[in-house]
This record gives C-alpha cells, structure tokens and sequence, in this order.
C-alpha cells in the first residue's frame, strides 16, 4: 500500500478576486471616524481561526486614538476544547503585550462573562453622565452582533438585540447603543451600551492564500470565489490538521484531489444532477458549511508564531481603496502579460 503524502503547498490562484472593499464598508467606516469622540473603547473582534489574516490595519489608522481590547471570536472552531491550544492563546496574549486580549465562543457563558469584567474595568474611567459607549469592530462575518448579544444577555439578561446570520454583511449600517450593563445607582455606576458595526474588509488582499483563508472562514460572500477552489483549500488543510484524513474517510480515500473527494461526497450525500452527474458544486459548499459549523475538525488556518503579528504589520497590505484599485490593475496587466508573452 502506498503512503500517503498531502500537499505542503497550495497551488497558486494568480485569477482570485483580492477585493471585497464594499460600499457600504467604507460607508460605515467614515461613520465610525465621525463617531469616535463618543466612544470610551473599541472592541476589536478578529477570527480565531485565523487571527492573522483577520486583523484589518484600517481600524488600527482610521480609528486612531481609542482604546482598544481585542477579542478572538469562534474560539470553538479553532480548538478541541477551553484550554487546548493554551500554548498558541499565549502566544497570541504576548502578541499584544501589555494589553489584554480576550478569546470568545459565544455560547459560553465564561468566555462572555471574562469578557463583560474587562469591559466594565473600563467603562469605570468614563465620566459621561450618558454612561459609556463602547463600539464593537471587525471583520464581516466576524461574529460582532452575535458578542453583542451574549454580552446583553449576561449583562442584562434580556434578549438578542442584533441580527445574526451565517454570511457576511447582515449588519449593513451603525446601529444605536445597545445596553450591556444597567445603571447602578447605589454604586453611581452609568449603564454601559455597545454600539454594533457592520463588518469592514481590507481593501485589498496582498496574497491570495490570505483571500482564500478570509473566504472559508466566511468574511466573503459564498458566490466571490468558486466553491470548489475553496473546498480544495479546505482539504489541503484538512490533510495538513491533526485530524487528516479521518474527517472525509466515509467519502473517498486519503487524497489531494478535490474532484476525487468531493465525487465520493456526492454519491455518499445523493448530490447528484441530471443522469446521476455529481454535483460538484453543492458538494463543496456542503463540505465547506460543515467546516465552519465545527463537523470537519477544529483547527487554526494562519500559523501562529512568536513573531506573527510583527512580521504581519509590515506586509503590504493595502490601506486605501484607491491603493486597492491600483494594486488591481497593476496585477491585471501583469496577467495579460503572461497571457500574450
Ligand atoms: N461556532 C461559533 N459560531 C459563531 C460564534 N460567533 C458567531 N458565530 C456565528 O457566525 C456567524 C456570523 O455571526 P454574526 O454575529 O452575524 O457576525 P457579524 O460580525 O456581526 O457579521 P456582519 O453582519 O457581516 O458584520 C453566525 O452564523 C453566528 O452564529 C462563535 O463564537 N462560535
């Protein structure tokens, strides 16, 4: 029997999409600059998953001068279980040293509750009559509005407040403040209210391999990248994870071949077309659902190192859209290039 041996290396994508710089992101974004006199802190959510990929430089210039706690969202799709992968949450706290930084599931109640204590912590130093405001940022798809309500509920015990939804782009504009935590006359404490945002991408991706992580772990729309490319990526991890194989072993053998895998996918799942065709599609997006809910193994997609984020500030990425639309027509003409040469 032959060994398997998965890929080290994901094929470049020199035709993937590197923007989703939507109208309403810069929209929201400028409301958030007009905002920022009266807010007490920001609230940075970024995906565990991919705590790298996730961070998005704008919120760090745009919305200079607060401050800042960072919040690691969907903890439970990165690791087995609270406290599995202490060694990497390390890490990712001395990252942002002498800052705290937090790590959510939004299910759980701890995680929320270590959460709303910091919180509190600084809405003590506000001295607004009005209480403290407190604006919650990050990625489309991020989990924003889904903290936002754990957060009421454990604060106020009262009900979901924000819509939530699996794809990016169900928070389209700023939404009023949401109380989080009641006033307390006997302390003299003010209310604390979260101001829910709606999700703000980079506006231009510098490698694609980071566009494709964005896009499993859904901060992109479903329909921007071709699903099957996606599931690819997916199962370029998923024989890297710890879990290799066994995660797809009722589909089809150990493989590096998408075709091969997903063809198992769709005759096992009855996802076929007419005359029995498989359904390549359906079954890619089906694969890649199943991962983000948590039935395909929990791993991290960026690698975390001591000197991740150092080395990340100093990529490239692009801060403007006009950056953006440069960088877009600089590589278009580059592929014409290699097409005609
Ligand atoms: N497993 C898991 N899913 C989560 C968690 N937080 C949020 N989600 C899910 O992620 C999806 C997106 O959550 P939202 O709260 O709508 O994300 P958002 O950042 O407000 O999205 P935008 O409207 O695009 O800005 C929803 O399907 C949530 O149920 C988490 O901690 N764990």
């Amino acid at each position: 029997m032959t060994t398997f041996i998965p890929r080290t290396t994901f094929p470049s994508q020199l035709s993937l999409p590197r923007s989703y710089f939507l109208g309403h992101h810069a929209a929201g974004l400028s409301k958030m600059k007009t905002m920022l006199s009266s807010i007490d802190l920001i609230v940075e959510c970024r995906d565990y998953r991919v705590p790298l990929t996730s961070r998005n430089p704008l919120f760090e210039s745009v919305l200079a001068g607060r401050e800042r706690l960072v919040v690691y969202t969907k903890r439970d799709l990165g690791s087995k279980f609270r406290g599995a992968d202490r060694t990497r949450e390390d890490i990712i706290e001395r990252w942002h040293k002498p800052h705290p930084v937090l790590f959510s599931h939004d299910k759980s109640t701890r995680d929320t509750k270590a959460i709303l204590t910091t919180i509190k912590s600084y809405a003590t130093r506000s001295t607004s009559l009005l209480g403290s405001r407190i604006m919650v940022v990050g990625m489309p798809n991020v989990g924003k509005s889904s903290l936002l309500n754990a957060l009421r509920y454990s604060g106020t015990k009262r009900q979901k407040a924000a819509s939530t939804g699996a794809q990016p782009g169900v928070t389209r504009k700023i939404a009023s403040g949401v109380k989080i935590v009641d006033r307390d006359a006997e302390k003299g404490a003010e209310g604390v209210y979260l101001v829910d945002t709606p999700g703000v991408f980079v506006p231009f991706v510098p490698d694609a391999e980071a566009m494709l992580k964005l896009a499993l772990v859904g901060c992109v729309k479903d329909t921007i990248i071709a699903p099957v490319t996606l599931a690819d990526y997916l199962l370029f991890h998923l024989n890297k994870s710890r879990h290799r194989w066994e995660l797809y072993s009722d589909y089809s053998p150990p493989t590096n071949d998408i075709a091969e895998m997903l063809e198992g996918m769709c005759r096992k799942t009855g996802r076929l077309g007419k005359g029995g065709v498989p359904d390549l599609d359906a079954a890619a997006l089906w694969f890649i659902q199943k991962w983000r809910n948590g039935g395909m193994g929990t791993f991290v997609l960026d690698e975390v190192t001591e000197d991740g984020l150092q080395n990340k500030r100093y990529e490239n990425i692009g801060t403007s859209l006009t950056q953006a639309k440069a960088r877009q027509k600089s590589e278009r003409v580059a592929k014409t290039k290699i097409r005609t040469s």
